[in-house]
């Protein structure tokens, strides 16, 4: 049963999604029943204990998991009535991914790593875009290099634009800062914040960092499965203290 409304003009929105794991003694309910809503040009955090669900939340939200009933909404697609195919294309041209492992392609270099998205689906990039990204990032001087020649701070700003170049209807961004020394984790996430306010960009991001979270204008709080609770401009004390209150209910 359907316990919360969803904002249907949300970016990105879960409707009593289920994610069921295995089956019999051993199924896993991974997710069990979320609704809720990502609004556009705002960046949310989704935070819990360990096992809590939040990547299979995004992975469901992303197309790359398939979740077992309710939907999954991007705009007006529901992502769990889709094909592999038509999910190949909507990751491609609708959702930009950044992971904590960078995920960059080593014999490409920066630059070319950034344009591959748009490539792969044969858009042309925008040169505007491009400059800015590039220049806001501080890796205008790197974009020759590859992967290998680069700090992880660096390999991260590069996966961002990469992200951002195809100017896809949200971002996820999935423990982005848990390579990066607290300097780095700090531009990225400051860089992240930056781009929700210029360009308007959705994100969603998973962490178990306090601190990451508190760049969020929201964070989203899942325990054992299901929407445990929200908070509106996130600070490291209130995001400690929720997370705090969650383990001690458990
Ligand atoms: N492929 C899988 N097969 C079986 N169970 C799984 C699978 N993936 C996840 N699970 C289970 O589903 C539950 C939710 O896992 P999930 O990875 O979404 O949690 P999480 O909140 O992201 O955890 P963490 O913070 O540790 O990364 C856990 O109990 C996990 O063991």
């Amino acid at each position: 049963m359907q316990t919360q409304s969803v904002d249907t003009l949300a970016a990105v929105a879960a409707v009593d999604l289920v994610k069921v794991y295995g089956s019999g003694d051993t199924a896993v309910r991974a997710l069990d029943g979320v609704t809720v809503g990502f609004a556009r040009a705002q960046f949310t955090a989704i935070m819990g204990p360990s096992g809590s669900g939040k990547s299979t939340l995004m992975h469901c939200l992303a197309g790359l998991d398939t979740a077992t009933s309710g939907q999954a909404l991007l705009g007006g697609t529901d992502l769990t009535k889709q094909s592999d195919k038509v999910l190949t294309k909507v990751r491609r041209e609708r959702i930009g991914f950044v992971f904590q492992a960078f995920n960059l392609l080593p014999q490409l270099t920066a630059a070319q790593n950034i344009m591959l998205p748009l490539e792969l689906s044969g858009r042309r990039p925008d040169p505007h875009l491009y400059g800015h990204l590039t220049e806001s990032l501080g890796i205008t001087a790197r974009l020759d290099h590859r992967p290998g020649e680069l700090s992880g701070g660096q390999q991260q700003r590069v996966a961002i634009a990469r992200a951002l170049m195809s100017r896809p209807e949200v971002v996820f961004a999935d423990e982005p800062t848990g390579n990066l020394d607290s300097r780095s984790g700090a531009e990225v996430l400051l860089f992240l914040r930056n781009s929700v306010r210029e360009l308007g960009q959705t994100i969603v991001m998973v962490t178990h960092d306090p601190s990451a979270a508190a760049y969020a204008d929201r964070v989203v709080l899942l325990a054992d499965g299901r929407v445990a609770g929200e908070l509106d401009r996130p600070d490291i004390t209130s995001v400690s203290d929720a997370l705090q209150s969650l383990a001690v209910a458990r």
